[in-house]
């Protein structure tokens, strides 16, 4: 094989009390991540050459140590002593900043097309740790929340970043995400949040991200969304950045089980009560908003798409 295609899912992290930990693999919106192994004696200076096309493409660095799918890809290709030139090719269907895991959609299709491309036969918690790696470069941190889902799909827990060790559990569930435009940076929006954090907050959060599960394992989507916006710590100090947020949760009550901020914002998460209720809430975010706004469910994690 000398190329390969990879569908890379946008993602929806923390999902309330679940900073760092929970996360989301969506349907839509999604990138597509080619990586084709290409003569040495090609005249590009590395051994990686990045090609970035779509959603806001020319605000993404192509230098590959920058680039959150070259970084992942560099340290892959160290770690197995792959000499073979690669040329990446990026079709962004994920605008970046968006709180939709854009720059993580990239480091888990290139974790997954560099396993299947030179047969490394890794796990998905080796990809899982490859492909964070790229979000140290974006975020500041190398969190797993979005990359998770974004390899394994459906909902996923990091319970652990040392050792990493991640939960999946299958979850068949219609979201509603608005994409509104408001630029927010992870890495800022991660500075703004304490340090410190007081004793009954984190009994509120545990409580809350505890009870999330429980709804989950019993289809109880209302529980659900209700314990979604339950979190006392990270959400209310980055709501402040979205304006439209406030009034967006008060008009969405009689149609959603609940609503919150997707990873850092300024994308919008809601469970939607029914496939009626989905449109109303996608009529409002776009009132607001002026925005994209997909109707969409949980999906899969990256896949390699055959013609
Ligand atoms: N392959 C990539 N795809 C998207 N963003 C990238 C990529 N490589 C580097 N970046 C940078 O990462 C930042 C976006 O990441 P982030 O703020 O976490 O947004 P998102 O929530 O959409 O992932 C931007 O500064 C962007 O230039
Ligand atoms: N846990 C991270 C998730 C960031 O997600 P993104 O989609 O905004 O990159 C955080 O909240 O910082």
């Amino acid at each position: 094989m000398k190329e390969i295609t990879i569908y890379s899912p946008a993602t929806s992290a923390n999902l309330g009390p679940g900073y760092d930990i929970f996360g989301l693999a969506l349907e839509e919106p999604y990138d597509l991540v080619n990586v084709e192994i290409i003569e040495s004696s090609c005249k590009c200076c590395e051994q990686i050459k990045i090609s970035v096309s779509g959603e806001k493409a020319e605000e993404i660095p192509l230098d590959p140590t920058q680039n959150t799918a070259g970084v992942v890809a560099l340290k892959m290709m160290e770690d197995f002593n792959i000499k073979e030139c690669v040329h990446i090719k990026i079709q962004k269907g994920i605008k970046p900043g968006s709180g939709l895991g854009s720059s993580s959609a990239s480091c888990s299709g290139v974790a997954v097309a560099m396993n299947k491309l030179f047969n490394l036969e890794l796990d998905n918690l080796k990809l899982i740790k490859y492909a964070s790696l790229g979000e140290a470069v974006a975020a500041g941190a190398p969190h797993a929340d979005n990359v998770a889902p974004g390899i394994m799909g459906n909902f996923t827990l990091t319970t652990s970043y040392e050792p990493l060790e991640v939960l999946n559990i299958l979850l068949d569930m219609d979201v509603v995400v608005a994409l509104p435009n408001i630029q927010v940076s992870t890495k800022e929006a991660r500075k703004i949040l304490p340090q410190e954090i007081p004793l009954q907050k984190l009994v509120n959060n545990v409580g809350k991200a505890t009870g999330m599960i429980h709804s989950i394992y019993n289809k109880d989507f209302e529980n659900l969304g209700k314990y979604m916006m339950g979190d006392q710590v990270v959400e209310p100090c980055r709501a402040t950045l979205i304006e439209g947020y406030d009034e967006a949760k008060e008009k969405v009550k009689e149609f959603a089980y609940g609503i919150t901020i997707s990873g850092s914002g300024p994308a919008i998460i809601a469970i939607p009560k029914n496939k009626e209720c989905s449109s109303e809430i996608a009529k409002i975010f776009k009132e607001i908003w002026n925005c994209p706004v997909y109707e969409t469910k949980v999906g899969k994690g990256a896949y390699e798409v055959k013609d």
